[in-house]
């Protein structure tokens, strides 16, 4: 499959950030990617690099056959960043004329606002619009120029149920008609609506590449905390770490673990189950250290 952007070894740094470390990936026509992870991840940075507004500071990245540099591969692309700001003065019928004369192909506007629900606001003013309308508008116009691949950070940022089902359904158009997405979140359940790949950063580095449901069964996992000096091995338990004194024990299936803990006999207090976040799910899974006392 043509392979329509792709990093190689790409790292990012910021002064003595490390924002990206030797990120290799490839993102192929016709997929919707999910790009999941916590603040600071690395997603924006990692779109910044496929778009063009940050340069790595080594590795390489293409994009649609070119360089990201190139204005002329840019127009065959579409970004919404995570920061907008359009023109209050403009209505929004002027806004997509505005911006679809940049692009040598273009979606006849009464379609692309269609699309995105917001037929009715054609008429109004930008700076009349609610924050939602504007973020919807926002990820609306990253579609005007027919691109071949479009960038979303965060698209769904401060929307309510509604705004955020229809421009899902926008989103999805696109993509059955053959367009390419590669989108950013917090959220799995986002992800999850749309995407088949889920591509998990934490800390600069991709730690999990699958389909949604490989990375749900990850995600799924609980933490079960607890204080104790010696623990025996338990079963079921997928990555440990000790902080504070407490043992933090991962799992799947933490009733049958704290079932065996109780019958191991090993003194203990202070028990606590809870979900495990993303960065902790997939850091600990994927880091070697066990701490079993
Ligand atoms: N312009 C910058 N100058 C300095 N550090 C930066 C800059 N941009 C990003 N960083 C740092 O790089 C790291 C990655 O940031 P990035 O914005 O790519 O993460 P993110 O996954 O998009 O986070 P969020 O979900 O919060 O948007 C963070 O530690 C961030 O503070």
């Amino acid at each position: 499959m043509t392979v329509l952007a792709r990093t190689i070894e790409a790292t990012r740094r910021y002064g003595d950030v490390l924002a990206l470390d030797r990120v290799s990936l490839d993102i192929r026509a016709g997929e919707l990617v999910g790009l999941l992870g916590p603040n600071g991840a690395g997603k924006s940075t990692l779109i910044n690099l496929f778009v063009g507004l940050r340069r790595p500071t080594s590795g390489t990245v293409e994009l649609l056959g070119g360089s990201p540099g190139d204005p002329v591969t840019r127009r065959g692309i579409g970004v919404t960043p995570q920061e907008t700001g359009l023109p209050e003065s403009l209505r929004v019928g002027e806004i997509v004329d505005f911006i679809s004369a940049h692009f040598p192909k273009k979606v006849e506007k009464g379609e692309l606002l269609a699309r995105f629900g917001l037929s009715d606001l054609i008429k109004r003013q930008i700076g009349g619009l609610s924050g939602g309308q504007k973020r919807r508008l926002a990820v609306a116009l990253a579609f005007a120029g027919e691109p071949k691949l479009v960038f979303l950070d965060e698209p769904t940022t401060g929307l309510d149920v509604e705004a955020r089902r229809a421009l899902w359904d926008g989103v999805r158009a696109f993509h059955e008609d053959g367009g390419t997405v590669l989108l950013t979140s917090h959220y799995l359940e986002e992800i999850e609506a749309l995407a088949e790949r889920v591509v998990v950063v934490g800390r600069g580095r991709v730690l999990a590449d699958d389909t949604v449901r490989a990375v749900r069964d990850i995600v799924g996992v609980r933490r079960v905390s607890l204080s104790a000096a010696d623990l025996p091995d338990l079963p079921g338990v997928i990555g440990s770490e000790r902080e504070d004194g407490r043992v933090h024990l991962l799992t799947t299936d933490p009733d049958r673990l704290v079932v065996e803990l109780v019958r191991s006999g090993a003194p203990f207090s202070g028990l606590e189950i809870r979900p495990s976040t993303l960065e902790e799910a997939f850091l600990t899974i994927t880091s070697k250290e066990s701490a079993h006392a």
